[in-house]
């Protein structure tokens, strides 16, 4: 019954016919026949919390248009897109470290620390940005990112 299912760290969704394993936050149809396990499918154990620094490009669409390096941030969206994707490709091309980028062009007050969040746990962080963060490995930097405080990349360093 679902409380022994439960009890075990899986949870059957209401109304649905499916489990959820609350460490992995995978989904599956079957019901399980062992306790839910930590370790994702590549054997990586799903994290509960972990280090990231981002670069944040607000847009005029953003919960808080404003920034320490604009007052009144006007661009579209799109454009922020675009500005996000050079960025990215200036990281991923090795052209200019992360750090330096996120100090310099970031509209995140985190700009400061290289973009550092330090460590944080789920619940913490806009839906979006948490469920990149926790599926990147360290060292490993995410797409493009939306979330209603503007477009993120992130780079999880711990
Ligand atoms: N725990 C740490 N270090 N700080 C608390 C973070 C609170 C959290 N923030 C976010 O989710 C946005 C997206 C990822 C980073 C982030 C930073 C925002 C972005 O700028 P804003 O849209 O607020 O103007 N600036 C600060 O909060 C939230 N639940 O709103």
């Amino acid at each position: 019954d679902l409380r022994k299912v439960a009890g075990s760290r899986w949870m059957q969704m209401a109304g649905m016919t499916y489990y959820l394993n609350m460490y992995t936050k995978k989904s599956q149809w079957d019901k399980p026949d062992e306790p839910a396990s930590r370790d994702d499918e590549d054997g990586e154990e799903a994290p509960r919390a972990v280090q990231c620094s981002h670069l944040l490009v607000k847009h005029s669409g953003s919960r808080r248009p404003s920034s320490w390096r604009e007052e009144n941030i006007t661009k579209t969206k799109e454009e922020a897109m675009e500005i996000l994707a050079e960025y990215r490709r200036q990281v991923v091309d090795r052209e200019i470290p992360f750090e330096e980028l996120a100090a310099q062009y970031s509209d995140c007050s985190s700009a400061k620390r290289g973009g550092d969040l330090g460590r944080f746990k789920r619940g913490q962080m806009q839906k979006p940005f948490e469920d990149a963060a926790f599926a990147l490995k360290v060292g490993q930097l995410s797409q493009i990112v939306d979330t209603d405080s503007g477009v993120h990349i992130i780079l999880r360093t711990a």
